[in-house]
């Protein structure tokens, strides 16, 4: 009989086996995950390096704009440049009067930037428009006054004043004497919904600027910018004088202009920048801001949608110093025409330069119940209204404009008042919208048939 086998020691031996085979499988696992180790670094390494390449301003620790989901869509400041692109912007820039301004006005497209940019270059001033054509409110409107401009050979480019490599850019193509700096983030109710977009605009955006102006420009431009009536938040005394205090501000929104104002003193004083500061009071007119009440009101009251109204809480109707378009452009010129040369160079100041705040209002405040009355009697038809307290929406009860500051020191003279103003209003919205408002007095007695967007500039040219 056979023997039995050595199970013992077959048993042994498959062990061994079975550790060796392990042990070479965990080597082969490990020499593989090192190569996978090293090839995911190194796919790291380029990818890091690729994206450095097409992105620095992003790795240079730059903001991205207010309205991140646009300028994923704009153009990078790289894509800017060329010999073509300087030659438009120089086109645009340099002045057609022997001592004509250089002028580079931010936010252009916008409803002051447009009006100004028009003004200026009608009397022979050298203008380069930057919006970034953020959807705060409709874009197409934006570009409708991009085309107008454009008709007039103003340039504007699409980018955000966030971009410091563009403004840097800018200032060494064109020796800008002037920025006239509208470009915010606007509108006071709308700081509860988003108020990032204000910090990113009205506080982000305007330290990109000054930084640019008082480190890279040579010569240093003199800084034209808007400040609001909102800073002046609970003060009660009237007509609001530049002296009153201006450390309440009822809503973000004013918090950020209030900032502002604050910012431009320290780059005044460390870097001897010339800026002046002008706080707008509740401005209107044609091609004006559709998130404003009289032209989102003058929407409602035509196609029968009922408007709010609101009233203080001891039953007083609200109150504006409505400013009429064209008032604010004098007084916009007559900053930019009176404003000292910047004093410093390379990031030095070398003497004091000129701080300035002024109001630019109408010295006349209206009741919002009476500005509505004005538009039902322009549109021939009446509003429906609802009548409610006014919520804790960042909103002041009234404004009203001490303006002899401006006056005194650049004829600053406001001479619209708001039913003149409005009926401008009407006569351009019926016309842009091609609506026909039953008994419209925009142009005189009768109706008024728009014509649609092929608007002409006969209300912008007045400007
Ligand atoms: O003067 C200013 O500093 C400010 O003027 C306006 O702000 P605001 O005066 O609030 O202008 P609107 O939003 O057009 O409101 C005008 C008036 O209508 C009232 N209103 C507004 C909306 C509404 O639904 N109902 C209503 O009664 C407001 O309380 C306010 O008294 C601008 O929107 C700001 O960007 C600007 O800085």
């Amino acid at each position: 009989m056979a023997p039995p086998p050595d199970n013992s020691k077959t048993t042994k031996l498959e062990r061994y086996n079975s550790y060796l085979r392990r042990v070479n499988s965990t080597k082969l696992l490990a020499a593989s995950s090192n190569i996978l180790f090293r090839a995911t670094l190194l796919t790291a390494v380029v990818l890091i390096l690729l994206f450095t390449l097409h992105y620095p301003p992003l790795l240079a620790g730059h903001h991205p704009p207010a309205h991140s989901h646009r300028s994923l869509l704009s153009p990078s400041s790289s894509s800017y440049g060329g010999a073509a692109w300087e030659r438009e912007v120089r086109r645009s820039a340099t002045p057609h009067r022997p001592g004509g301004l250089f002028v580079l006005v931010t936010g252009a497209a916008g409803f002051v930037g447009t009006h100004c940019s028009l003004a200026l270059k009608k009397r022979g001033d050298g203008v380069l428009g930057l919006d970034n054509f953020n959807s705060y409110y409709d874009p197409s409107l934006k570009r409708s006054r991009q085309n107008l401009l454009s008709r007039h050979g103003i340039l504007v480019i699409d980018a955000d004043i966030n971009d410091s490599n563009l403004l840097i850019k800018l200032f060494d193509v064109v020796p800008f004497s002037h920025v006239l700096h509208l470009a915010a983030q606007a509108g006071v109710r709308y700081a509860m919904r988003n108020p990032q977009s204000y910090v990113a605009s009205n506080v982000a955006g305007l330290v990109s600027l000054f930084e640019v102006a008082a480190k890279h420009a040579d010569p240093q431009p003199a800084i034209v910018w808007a400040s609001s009536s909102s800073v002046y938040g609970l003060n009660t005394a009237v007509p609001f004088s530049e002296l009153h205090r201006t450390d309440r501000p009822a809503s973000l929104y004013a918090a950020t202009k209030k900032a502002g104002e604050a910012i431009a003193h320290t780059y005044n004083h460390i870097y001897g920048l010339s800026i002046t500061g002008l706080r707008f009071f509740t401005v209107y007119g044609p091609w004006g801001r559709p998130d404003m009440a009289y032209f989102f009101f003058t929407k409602s009251i035509l196609s029968g949608k009922a408007i709010t109204l609101f009233k203080t809480h001891d039953g007083v109707g609200v109150r504006r110093d409505f400013t009429y378009i064209d008032d604010v452009v004098q007084g916009c010129l007559g900053a930019l025409d009176t404003a000292g040369k910047s004093t410093g160079s390379g990031g030095k100041k070398r003497g004091p330069a000129q701080l300035r705040v002024y109001n630019l209002g109408n010295k006349s405040p209206v009741p919002v119940s009476k500005m509505v009355a004005i538009l039902e009697e322009l549109l021939g038809k009446k509003a429906k209204k609802n009548v409610v307290t006014m919520p804790m929406n960042g909103d002041v009860p009234y404004t009203h404009a001490n303006v002899s500051s401006a006056e005194k020191d650049f004829g600053y003279r406001p001479t619209t008042d708001l039913a003149t103003g409005l009926r401008r209003f009407v006569k351009w919205y019926v016309e842009y919208y091609g609506v026909v408002a039953p008994h419209a007095k925009g142009k005189g007695k009768g109706s008024v048939g728009g014509k649609g967007r092929d608007v002409d500039t006969a209300s912008v040219a007045s400007a």
